[in-house]
């Protein structure tokens, strides 16, 4: 396993760019860890496959560099780089067993003997393949053969890393939930470093130690699943993870207090004034934003209420300006009038999307 390091990192498809919008990876330096388990999470069209083919050697970045473990493997070829791949559909071979199957990676790097059997053994029991072992590829489910496919990825204890495509893309859904643990479990037993690409939150988040938060082509916030939730670095990290996802208002703000639609909202951090031409806004979660009887803090307009079940969130209008706010057990709503109540603490302040630290009291 290896540490990651991207140095200046860019690419464009474009062969002469001239400006950011030419640029599917914006140039980036980042540090992966080793033995880290990371989620590269954006919606389509983000960079993720990009910047997963340059890390894998199947695309040369236009700028930058790409080191394992301080090794310089931007243009060696994806066999020379000693990584191992499991892309969204899976890779089985239907002749052979499913024990040869996974056997055939270890094989193909020269290995033989008891070593190859007792990592096969290892691997198969840990992805519960055991009794399947005598099996031929040939006639398994789709859910199998994935499986069959995280096992090829994962059985070469000697890799650099590990890349995950959208793996579960195939897997009848409630098995989806038992194969990321058992990502997450696998990842604890084998101690590798891992990059794993989705567009879904619930996978990034439930697999990643680390996730990497994509958008148009930039890595927005690298964090820990509670970070992203807590502390969203970018207003599109905020949108994207949650749901309902981050309240983003227009603000003015100053000191510890920011207007919104005229009303003043007292903030947990001092800010000086911000304007200089951007765009401020700030940023609270439905989480920490509280429905509460008119009267008892900033006036809203309630538009909808929405029980999801564990939760009852609240459509409302603050001045004209649409939010959602969690609504508290014991509160019964009746018309449209009502307050909202915030954590001071949990609403963040951005200026032209990024998050803008303030100053604790
Ligand atoms: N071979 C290519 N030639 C030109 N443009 C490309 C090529 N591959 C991708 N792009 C463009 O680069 C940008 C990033 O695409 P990329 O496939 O990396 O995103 P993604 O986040 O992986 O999306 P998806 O989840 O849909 O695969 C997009 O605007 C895409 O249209």
């Amino acid at each position: 396993m290896a540490r990651i390091d991207l140095q200046n990192l860019g690419h464009s498809y474009t062969p002469n760019p001239r400006s950011d919008t030419d640029y599917a990876l914006k140039p980036m330096t980042h540090v992966w860890e080793q033995g880290g388990a990371y989620a590269l999470l954006g919606p389509s069209g983000c960079g993720k496959t990009t910047l997963l083919n340059i890390i894998s050697g199947l695309l040369t970045p236009s700028e930058g560099r790409v080191l394992f473990d301080g090794k310089d493997v931007t243009a060696l070829p994806t066999e020379a780089r000693n990584i191992a791949q499991v892309f969204q559909f899976p890779v089985v071979y239907d002749t052979m067993t499913v024990y040869e199957n996974l056997a055939f990676p270890l094989r193909n790097r020269g290995l033989r003997g008891p070593a190859v059997d007792a990592r096969v053994r290892e691997i198969a029991e840990l992805l519960d393949l055991t009794p399947d072992l005598k099996r031929r590829g040939r006639g398994l489910t789709a859910d199998a053969k994935q499986k069959i496919s995280l096992g090829r990825g994962l059985v070469r204890p000697d890799v650099a890393a590990i890349l995950f495509d959208e793996p579960l893309t195939v897997i009848d859904p409630h098995l989806k939930w038992e194969l990321r643990s058992k990502l997450k479990a696998l990842h604890r037993a084998l101690d590798l470093t891992m990059i794993y690409v989705t567009h879904d939150q619930t996978e990034a988040l439930t697999f990643a130690d680390k996730v990497v938060v994509m958008h148009d082509g930039r890595v927005v916030q690298i964090g820990r699943p509670d970070e992203l939730f807590a502390k969203p670095a970018h207003v599109f990290v905020g949108h994207f993870i949650g749901s309902p996802g981050m309240n983003v208002l227009p603000a003015e703000v100053a000191g510890r207090a920011a207007k919104i639609g005229g009303h003043v909202i007292p903030l947990g951090r001092a800010y000086p004034p911000l304007n200089g031409g951007e765009k401020i806004e700030v940023g609270v979660r439905p989480e920490f934003a509280t429905l509460a009887p008119a009267g008892t803090g900033v006036p809203v307009r309630v538009t909808r209420i929405d029980d999801l079940g564990r939760v009852r969130i609240a459509k409302v209008e603050l001045s004209g300006l649409p939010m959602a706010a969690t609504v508290p057990e014991n509160l019964s709503v009746t018309g449209d009038e009502a307050s909202l109540t915030f954590d001071p603490s949990m609403i963040h302040v951005y200026a032209n999307g990024s998050l803008v630290e303030g100053e604790a009291a």
